[in-house]
C-alpha cells in the first residue's frame, strides 16, 4: 500500500482576478475549490492513475470535513486524525497578472495527535510506500520528519520526502528512497541561484552525498533532472503546453513517478518520464491530471 501524509490539509480556494489591485474591492471571474495539500494531492493523483493509497494527516472543522468529502468523491481511501482546535486551512491562489498565494494557518496539533500519526505509521511494513509532504503547522516542531524518519528506520520502508530547508535537510542521515526539491528550493539550501539543468546537477549530487538514494529536481517549464542511485543523471525538457493551473504540478511528478516506478517494476527512466508528464499534465489542466491526459503527454514525449 501507498500511504501519504499531509500535516496540514487545505481547501485550496483558486481563482482568477483581472488585473489585482490591492486596496481595492476585485472581483472574481473564475472559482475552483480543490482539496489541496501536498500528500493529498499525490493521493488524488495516484488515484487518477489507477492505484490505491491511504491518505493519512490532521484535519479540524467544516474545512476538514469537506476536504475529506471531496478526496472520498475523488475515490481516495482517508484515514485522518480529527484534530479539536482550530479549523483545516484554506489556501487562496489568486491568478491575475502574476499568480499570488496565500496559505492559512491550520489547526493546533497536540502530542496525542502526533502519538496517533505514529500509531497508524507503526503498522506499514517494508512493502509500503510512504510520502510524506508539506509544510507543518507552526505550532509543531521542525524535526517532526526527522522523528517519523528515525521511528520507522529500521523497517524498510521506501520513503519519499517533498519538504523545504530544514524539514528535507535533516532527513537526508537517514536516507530517504527519493527526495523532490525544485530548483529554487534547491539552490536556497546552498545560497545559490539555479537556473539551468547543469547548474543543477552538483547540487543534487551534493544531496545525494548527504543521503538521499534518488533525487529529482523539478523546474517547471524546464523539465526536470533526476538522479538515480547509480548515480546516473536523467534530464528532460518539460513537454510543450499551455499552462492553466500549476497548483500541485510537484505533487503530481512525484505521483507520477510512483506510478511509473511501480508499473515498470524499478525502471527508473520510465519513472522519471511519467514523473515529468504528470506534472506537466497538470500544469496544462484546471484539476488535478487524469490518466489519459499524462499517456497523451508520454506518447509526444516519446515521438
Ligand atoms: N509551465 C510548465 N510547463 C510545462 N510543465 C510544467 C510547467 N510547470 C510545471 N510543469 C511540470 O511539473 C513538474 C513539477 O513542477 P514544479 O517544478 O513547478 O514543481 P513544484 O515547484 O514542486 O510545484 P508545486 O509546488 O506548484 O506543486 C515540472 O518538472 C514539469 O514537468
Ligand atoms: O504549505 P505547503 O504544504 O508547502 O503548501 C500547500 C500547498 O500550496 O501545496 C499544494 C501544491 O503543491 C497545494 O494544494 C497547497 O495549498
Amino acid at each position: 500500500m501507498i500511504y501519504t501524509v499531509t500535516f496540514n490539509p487545505s481547501l485550496d480556494y483558486i481563482i482568477r482576478v483581472n488585473h489585482f489591485q490591492t486596496g481595492e474591492i476585485n472581483k472574481t471571474y473564475y472559482e475552483n475549490i480543490l482539496p489541496g495539500g501536498k500528500g493529498i494531492n499525490v493521493s488524488i493523483v495516484l488515484s487518477n492513475l489507477g492505484h490505491d493509497s491511504t491518505a493519512l494527516g490532521f484535519m479540524a472543522g467544516f474545512t476538514g470535513k469537506e476536504i475529506e468529502n471531496r478526496m472520498n468523491n475523488f475515490g481516495c481511501q482517508t484515514d485522518f486524525i480529527q484534530v479539536k482546535n482550530g479549523l483545516s486551512r484554506i489556501n487562496v491562489k489568486m491568478k491575475s497578472d502574476n499568480e499570488t498565494e496565500i496559505n492559512g494557518m491550520g489547526p493546533k496539533i497536540t502530542d496525542e495527535n502526533i502519538q496517533e500519526l505514529f500509531e497508524k505509521l507503526d503498522k506499514l511494513t517494508k512493502e509500503d510506500i510512504l510520502v510524506i509532504s508539506g509544510s507543518i503547522p507552526s505550532t509543531l516542531p521542525d524535526d517532526i520528519y526527522e522523528r517519523i524518519m528515525q521511528h520507522l528506520q529500521d523497517k524498510h520502508i521506501k520513503i519519499i520526502v517533498d519538504a523545504t530547508k530544514n524539514l528535507m535537510m535533516n532527513v537526508l542521515k537517514y536516507k530517504p528512497f527519493l527526495i523532490k526539491p525544485n530548483n529554487h528550493e534547491l539552490g536556497e539550501l546552498f545560497d545559490v541561484t539555479l537556473n539551468t539543468q547543469d547548474e543543477v546537477i552538483p547540487y543534487a549530487l551534493k544531496l545525494q552525498e548527504m543521503g538521499a538514494q534518488n533525487v529529482l529536481i523539478s523546474m517547471a517549464g524546464q523539465g526536470a533532472v533526476f538522479i538515480d542511485e547509480q548515480k546516473t543523471i536523467h534530464k528532460s525538457p518539460a513537454p510543450k503546453g499551455t499552462v492553466v493551473n500549476s497548483v500541485g504540478a510537484g505533487d503530481s511528478m512525484v505521483a507520477g513517478f510512483i506510478s511509473g516506478y511501480l508499473n515498470s517494476d524499478g525502471d527508473y527512466k520510465k519513472a522519471f518520464l511519467k514523473g515529468i508528464c504528470a506534472g506537466s499534465a497538470s500544469a496544462f489542466s484546471p484539476n488535478l491530471c487524469t490518466k489519459e491526459e499524462v499517456e497523451e503527454l508520454l506518447r509526444s514525449l516519446n515521438q
